[in-house]
Order: structure tokens, then sequence, then C-alpha cells
């Protein structure tokens, strides 16, 4: 469905000059520097599967997502979305892609949602009834309706991005590129995208490549993960790999009124540490649970406060290496 075949896209950026009015002088320079922000990736993805493509900060994520949908031209390689190439045949990657960027909207601004839509209907010579049973289909999973006939810019970011995410699937695309759909969200309105990216995927039978900081977003959603940095290709497995290649754990940290007594062995417990009165629980969420856990923390002492922390995916990157 997707095959990118030893791709690369390099940036040149002006040197930056020492010494006086060193701003200006840059901008002159003719001395350029070579930034390979995609270096060399391959990569094959089966239609149906649901794969996280992550990353630390300026590891070329977007840069990848932005030549699969035909936005960026690569320096180098082959790509190939649903049979055709994102940089000649133009138009019919784009019948077959949605594309969310979570950081900047599709949609037009100052128009209310639904004058959106209406104009993607168009561009993409979408039928009345298509039009009629995508928008009741999105209607019912993102509840729509709460804001279809507000400006794009007095949406909050949970409604803007549910309102992003109809508009890249209006067309009924078999494929869906986003990148970072979650960023900024609350546990709430993450809790929604997510569910509603599972149902696209498994009942909608969509193709998904998603970019996010956020491991839950790929603990919850991908059955595969590719790791990039530095824009090469460092892992590319399934959740269960990435999991036993780094002992993936969750954190519990809890305060006590006073210095907890902890049992030796807690099932599902990697590793636990007391530290004056608080406690630090390393847990697999595989082999236990962060309620089964929770329940458990008031039978060492008594609690004050409580606090969870998923591994980010900085730090994914620092057990690999
Ligand atoms: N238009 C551009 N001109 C010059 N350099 C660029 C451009 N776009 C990206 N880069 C550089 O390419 C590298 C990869 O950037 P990219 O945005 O793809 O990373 P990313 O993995 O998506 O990062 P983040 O998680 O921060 O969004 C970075 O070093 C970035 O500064």
């Amino acid at each position: 469905m997707i095959e990118a075949v030893h791709i690369g896209k390099s940036f040149f950026q002006a040197e930056p000059t020492k010494g006086k009015f060193s701003s200006i002088r840059t901008l002159f320079s003719r001395q350029q520097k070579e930034i390979k922000a995609v270096d060399d990736i391959s990569f094959s993805i089966r239609e149906g599967d649901f794969v996280g493509y992550i990353g630390p900060n300026g590891a070329g994520k977007s840069t990848t997502i932005k030549m699969l949908s035909g936005i960026l031209h690569p320096t180098c390689g082959d790509i190939r979305v649903g049979g055709y190439s994102p940089q000649t045949e133009r138009k019919k990657v784009a019948a077959n892609i949605g594309v969310v960027f979570g950081q900047r909207t599709q949609l037009w601004w100052d128009l209310p949602v639904r004058d959106s839509f209406e104009i993607l209907q168009a561009m993409y010579k979408i039928d009345a009834p298509s039009y009629r049973k995508a928008m009741d289909r999105y209607n019912e999973l993102l509840d729509l309706h709460e804001f279809l006939d507000t400006p794009v810019r007095k949406l909050s970011l949970g409604q803007r991005m549910r309102a992003d995410l109809a508009a890249a699937l209006l067309h009924d695309p078999p494929v869906l590129f986003l990148d970072e759909p979650t960023i900024g969200l609350d546990v709430v309105a993450k809790t929604r995208i997510r569910s509603f990216l599972r149902e696209v995927n498994q009942t909608g039978k969509k193709t998904i490549l998603l970019t996010t900081h956020d491991m839950d977003d790929i603990e919850q959603l991908c059955s595969r993960i590719i790791l990039i940095n530095h824009g090469k290709k460092m892992l590319d497995t399934t959740l269960d790999g990435l999991r036993n290649q780094i002992g993936l754990t969750s954190m519990i940290v809890a305060e006590y009124r006073s210095e907890p007594v902890v049992p030796a062995v807690i099932e599902g417990v990697v590793r636990a540490e007391v530290a004056g009165n608080e406690l630090f629980l390393y847990f697999d969420k595989a082999k236990t649970s962060s309620p089964k856990l929770l329940a458990e923390l008031g039978k060492w002492g008594e609690p004050v406060d409580i606090r969870m922390k998923e591994p980010d995916i900085e730090e994914v990157i620092k057990r690999l290496y």
C-alpha cells in the first residue's frame, strides 16, 4: 500500500558566518550546509496496518510524511502510495490519502466548519449521496454537529482536530497520514481521537501512518513501530518487539505520609525504589495495569499524593543506545 525505497531529503542552509554583522552576512553567504532530514529510509506498509512513525524532535518524521503526501519532493529514492508516485501522480495520490497535521489546520480559518467541508466536497468531486453518508458517519463518531456552524478559528483544539480528521476522510481515502494528531490535547480529547482512529482503522479498514511523541498513542493504537533518529531508520518492529527490546515501562510515583513498606516482589513491577517518603514503581503494562497497582498502594502506607508518568520517546531512544 505504501512503499518507500531508499528515500532521502536534504535541505540546504546558509552556513552561519562569525564576527561583526554575522546574521546579515549569513543571509548573503554562499557557504551552504547540507541537512539530511531523511537519510536513506526504506519501508513497506501493508493495507490495514496502523504504523507508529516515531523519533525525537528533528528526526525527520514530518519531512517523511510531506514526501509521502507529495508536499515535498525527495532528493533521492522512490515512493509509491497505492501504486502511485506522490511526485509525478499527485492528483491520484491525493484521491488515495487523507492528511492531518496536528500543528496546523487544513480548514479555512474564517469559515464555518460546514463551509470548509462543502469546499472539500467540490474539490474532491464527492457526489451528494457519498457526502451525506460520510457526514452521517463522522457526525456519529465525532459529534460534528456541536460545531458545524462555528468558524474554525473559534473551535477548541479538540474540536478542531475532530473537524480536521473528518475533513481528511470525507473523500474516503484508503490511506491516512497523521502528523501529531493528539498534540496539545487533554486526556479526554486524546481518548476520543484514539477511539475514532481505532474505529477507522479496524472497521473502516484505513491504512494509517501516525507520528507522535505520546507513547500512549503508540501503545493504544499501533501494531508496528518504525523508529527514526537523525533521518535514519533505527528500528522497524512490532509493539511487543519494542517492549521486549527496551523494556517499555510506565511509572507511578506515590508520596506517603511516612516511609512506605513495600514487598520485595510485586507482580508486573520491574523495579520499585523507595526514596524517603516517595515510592517509584516502574511497571510493564503488558503484565499488570495501573488501576491494579493503584489499588495496592494503600497497603504499603498512607499515600498523600500519586502521579503517573509514561515513558516518552526521548527516554525510549536513550534506552536503545
Ligand atoms: N524547510 C526546511 N528547511 C531547512 N531545514 C528543514 C526544513 N524542514 C525541516 N528541516 C530540518 O530537517 C530536520 C527534520 O525535520 P522534521 O520536521 O522532519 O523533524 P520531525 O521529526 O518532524 O521533528 P518534530 O518532532 O520536532 O516535529 C530538522 O533538522 C529540521 O530542522
